[in-house]
């Protein structure tokens, strides 16, 4: 994959205006999901618009060491997947996963019900991101899978079970990826009788289980639910190839251009995500029209745009943490303090976020209070130039993009981000597609 040339930091001027179209990269969702899918299904997949990103190649990489045969159509984004029908060729292997939440947890799940000797690993970050909930899950049914490094976190050995149960109960209040694992693999175990699973306690970011449900439906499997309780896979369903998939713009990486039209009055329209989306994180544009901003939505764009300063929000973000980020960024524009509330997963995702959030909010003169689960930002009257750390976080480096706009930042200096590269997990060209829309010069 061709990656795009970044210095070790980005500078951005103050930009008093934004205005344009972004074509939207796809989903890193939908990408990995659909991957996996079209290789357990029988029968070939042409996938249509492939997000190009760190997370989709630990992927694709993946399937390929499996024994997954796949094809990109040169020049395009569009892949050929041809399924295994159930069946991995490869019984042996040893997987980096990147910074993957999306590749691991499935892929953990798939591997362990299918059976073999694989490893699976990933930068030092991902060793310290919980996967035991999923683990427990899993080894409380039969199958073999067992800690290489500290328990409760990959590095993961995963080897044969015998699956010994039909039902099984996860946790969803640390990550909904378990989930949603758990859900992908359960075809593989309901070969003769149902599957059911049963979420214990509290499940956070719903939304993505929606995504997850309805791709597995396209790939011909139904799943009963009782809500958000509880999820019953019957018996003999195995996934088909729907032939063509598309895979929609992100709606993630859509939050940092809408944000930057309501900053800055715009409009800004992406291009990719509409009124049909899948995405839990469409709604997004919720929290900007809160703050005061004129959304209008399409059949495959979204505009924002306003007239007026922003308005300060508080509100529950737990059904969209990634784009909830951006919020935070927003607020720094604001009549007065906004509070992001049940946002405690920020804290084992790519770094610990609130942290890592407050602490560069404040470099810009923000009043920041860090609460275990909530953020509450108190804009400044202007904004102080700074060095903003990213953490090797790729939403830390896209959202404080946004630190450089409307003109609150004095004249003559400059929003400096660090390690801009970062943001290849989802949105390797990021600071160009900013730069085309804010008319901003890169250093
Ligand atoms: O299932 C998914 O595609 C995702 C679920 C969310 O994670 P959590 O469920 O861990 O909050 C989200 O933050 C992540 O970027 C993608
Ligand atoms: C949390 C994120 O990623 P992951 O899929 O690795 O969990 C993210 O993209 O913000």
């Amino acid at each position: 994959m061709k990656q795009p040339y970044y210095p070790h930091h980005i500078d951005l001027a103050p930009a008093a205006h934004v205005q344009g179209t972004v074509k939207l990269p796809g989903s890193k969702s939908i990408s990995n999901r659909i991957l996996l899918l079209a290789a357990l299904s029988a029968g070939s997949t042409r996938i249509m618009d492939l997000l190009a990103s760190d997370d989709t190649l630990v992927m694709l990489m993946a399937l390929q060491q499996l024994g997954v045969k796949w094809e990109q159509i040169e020049g395009t984004q569009n892949y050929i997947v041809h399924g295994v029908d159930g069946q991995l060729p490869v019984h042996q292997a040893d997987l980096f996963m990147g910074n993957a939440g999306t590749a691991i947890r499935p892929l953990t799940a798939a591997l362990a019900v299918l059976g073999g000797d694989y490893t699976l690993h990933g930068v030092p970050r991902m060793h310290e991101r919980p996967i035991g909930d999923l683990v427990d899950a899993l080894n409380e049914v039969g199958m073999r899978i067992e800690y290489t490094g500290n328990p409760g976190y990959p590095p993961l050995h995963v080897r044969r079970g015998q699956l010994a149960a039909h039902s099984m109960k996860v946790r969803g209040n640390v990550s909904s990826q378990f989930l949603t694992a758990l859900l992908m693999a359960a075809p593989l175990m309901a070969r003769e009788q149902a599957m059911r699973i049963d979420v214990v306690g509290e499940l956070i970011s719903k939304p993505y289980i929606e995504i997850t449900l309805n791709l597995m439906r396209r790939f011909g499997v139904d799943v009963q639910r009782d809500g958000w309780q509880s999820f019953m896979i019957e018996a003999e369903q195995s996934y088909q190839s729907p032939g063509v998939i598309h895979v929609e713009g992100d709606a993630s990486s859509a939050s940092y251009f809408l944000a930057a039209g309501a900053i800055t009055g715009g409009p800004v329209r992406v291009e990719g995500v509409g009124r049909d989306s899948i995405q839990g994180d469409v709604r997004f544009v919720e929290a900007l029209r809160q703050m005061g901003a004129t959304i209008e939505v399409g059949d495959n764009w979204i505009e924002a745009s306003s007239n007026g300063p922003l308005k300060a929000i508080d509100a529950d973000f737990n059904h969209i943490p990634d784009a909830a980020m951006t919020i935070a960024v927003a607020a720094l524009y604001a009549d007065g303090p906004s509070t992001l509330r049940n946002i405690g997963s920020w804290r084992v995702k790519e770094t610990d976020r609130l942290s890592a959030m407050a602490t560069e909010l404040r470099k810009l003169g923000a009043q920041v209070e860090e609460g275990a689960d909530y953020l509450k930002v108190t804009p400044p009257a202007a904004m102080e130039p700074a060095t903003i750390d990213t953490y090797d976080d790729h939403r830390m480096a896209m959202c404080f993009s946004l630190a450089s706009l409307d003109g609150k930042l004095l004249q003559g200096t400059r929003i400096r981000i660090n390690d801009p590269k970062c943001v290849a997990k989802t949105f390797p060209d990021y600071f160009k597609v900013f730069e085309e829309i804010a008319e901003q010069t890169l250093i």
